[in-house]
């Protein structure tokens, strides 16, 4: 017999927790479907696991533009210490603490792997084989993530590439290291695993710049640094073919221009693929494999009645912990009986990416919005042109541009780049998503000496 809830959330990464955990707090019985960690891909191989192996460089590089702390930290990082930081910071991969955190928020956990079985039924086979059917009175939620894609390039799945999970996890530095990818993944993990000491790491990207959604001076400085810090980014370049006997010891990557390059490890950084190949989409006439695509109220498109919810990267619209959440809670109160829509999926969504120096982004670069027909001007300045960025450190590079809406005087977009500005992103966070007229922009004073008076430089620049 079928076990009854109010909703069924499948996948407890960070979108099905939160989820679960607003339809639960709404007072629904709410059943939480994993088959792996509670916590997902974020909390163990993704977001902190890789913050936790790039903040220690981080750190040591601002060290390293400090007159005084420069002389005093001379030596190299301590790789396993950082690493060990890393175990740390992924509970040694035991979810134990989220488990308690579901308990306390009252969600039934169910250990297997879901499936739809038809509308509002989902069948949980566990690892031992057995099965569970649970139905859902409102609502089933779809949160199953994604997972690394490895393109089908002869030789690359049988060399045993690292994935997020071993680039993230990895429990000693590689000598040598080669990254496929230009994005995020592909920045972050090169520069981390070169700071921690590997002496060769050659990041490969197909088209002419890396970081190709940013604005091109972010992605232009983020390429000088990793250049600076050691690594090798050669653009224009893809592999063609990898060889590495047994998929253990040295790997062979053969290159478009013919060359051939060798490594101890290759890391596949290009893109996600969205893990709905197994969760039964069929069952309810959609297609499996493909992300589950979602209206603004974060409902399954093509499925009668209203019943089946998308959220996080499984419906594709915004591959980021924070926006999966976001969705996650508009779900569940929409489940509760509102009518939220995540509008800000489309037009004030922030980043950060976590090189150093970091970029924090927010909202549409100047090609988008001019893509959308907007009436664009830009202003653009250098941290150089406040004095709280040389009392932060000596010799930083970094600027912010400013995209705005000339008809209605407020802003589009906002990207940062420089030393700890991911935490002054949410400032232009706010002034995107809440449409914050320029002329009120200019009332809102920033502090001195803070690098935040860069927002006083560009309203001046913008000509208020
Ligand atoms: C290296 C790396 C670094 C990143 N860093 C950041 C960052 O700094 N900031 C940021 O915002 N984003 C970052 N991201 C992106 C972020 O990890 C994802 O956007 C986020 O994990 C998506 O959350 P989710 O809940 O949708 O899916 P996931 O985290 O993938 O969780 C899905 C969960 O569903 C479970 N599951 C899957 N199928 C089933 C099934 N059939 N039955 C039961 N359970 C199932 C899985 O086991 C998993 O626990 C990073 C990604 C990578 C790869
Ligand atoms: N700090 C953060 O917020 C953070 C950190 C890491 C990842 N993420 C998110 O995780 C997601 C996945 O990141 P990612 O870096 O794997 O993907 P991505 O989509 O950002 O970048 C993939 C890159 O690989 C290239 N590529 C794809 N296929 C290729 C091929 N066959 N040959 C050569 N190049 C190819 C693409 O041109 C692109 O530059 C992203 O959406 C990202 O936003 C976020």
């Amino acid at each position: 017999m079928a076990d009854a809830f109010d909703v069924v959330v499948i996948g407890g990464g960070p979108a099905g927790e939160n989820a679960a955990g607003r339809t639960a707090a709404g007072g629904l019985a709410t059943a939480l479907v994993e088959t792996e960690l509670l916590g997902g891909e974020c909390s163990y191989w993704a977001c902190i696991p890789s913050k936790a192996l790039l903040r220690p460089p981080e750190v040591h590089w601002l060290a390293r533009h400090s007159p005084g702390v420069r002389e005093a930290v001379k030596k190299p990082l301590d790789a396993s210490e950082v690493l060990a930081f890393r175990d740390k910071m992924v509970h040694g991969y035991d979810d134990k603490g989220q488990a308690e955190w579901a308990r306390h928020a009252k969600l039934e956990v169910v250990r297997g792997h879901g499936r739809l079985a038809g509308p509002r039924t989902v069948r949980v086979t566990s690892r031992d084989g057995a099965t569970r059917e649970l139905t859902a009175r409102r609502a089933v939620v779809l949160a199953t993530g994604s997972r690394a894609r490895i393109p089908d390039i002869p030789g690359l799945r049988e060399a045993k590439p690292w994935t997020n999970r071993e680039g993230t996890g990895a429990g000693k530095v590689p000598r040598r290291l080669v990254v496929m990818g230009g994005g995020v993944v592909a920045a972050e993990l090169s520069q981390a695993w070169k700071s921690l000491g590997a002496e060769e790491v050659t990041l490969l990207q197909r088209s002419e710049h890396i970081l190709t959604r940013l604005e091109p001076f972010a992605a232009e400085l983020v390429e000088k640094a990793l250049r600076e810090s050691g690594v090798t980014v050669r653009t224009r370049t893809q592999v063609t073919r990898v060889h590495r006997p047994g998929g253990q010891g040295e790997v062979t990557l053969t290159l478009d221009s013919g060359e051939t390059l060798r490594a101890d490890e290759v890391l596949v950084a290009l893109g996600r693929e969205v893990a709905t190949r197994d969760v039964g989409l069929e069952t309810v006439g959609l297609t499996p494999g493909k992300p589950v695509e979602v209206d603004d109220l974060l409902r399954a498109r093509g499925v009668e009645g209203g019943w089946l919810y998308a959220c996080g990267d499984v419906n594709g619209r915004n591959l980021l912990t924070h926006m999966g959440k976001y969705q996650a809670r508009l779900a569940g109160d929409n489940i509760l009986g509102r009518q939220e829509e995540a509008w800000a999926d489309a037009r004030a969504t922030p980043q950060v990416i976590f090189t150093h120096p970091q970029v924090g982004a927010v909202g549409l670069t100047e090609a988008e919005a001019r893509e959308r027909g907007l009436p664009v001007r830009t202003v653009q300045v250098g941290l150089d042109s406040v004095a709280g960025t040389s009392l932060l450190g000596q010799g930083f590079e970094g600027g912010v541009k400013l995209v705005v809406d000339e008809q209605r005087r407020v802003l589009l977009g906002a990207t940062f780049v420089g030393p700890g500005v991911g935490e002054m992103l949410h400032a232009a966070t706010i002034a995107v998503a809440g449409e914050v007229p320029l002329d009120k922009l200019w009332h809102a004073v920033p502090a001195f000496p803070a690098v935040s008076e860069v927002w006083l430089r560009l309203l001046e620049a913008y000509g208020l």
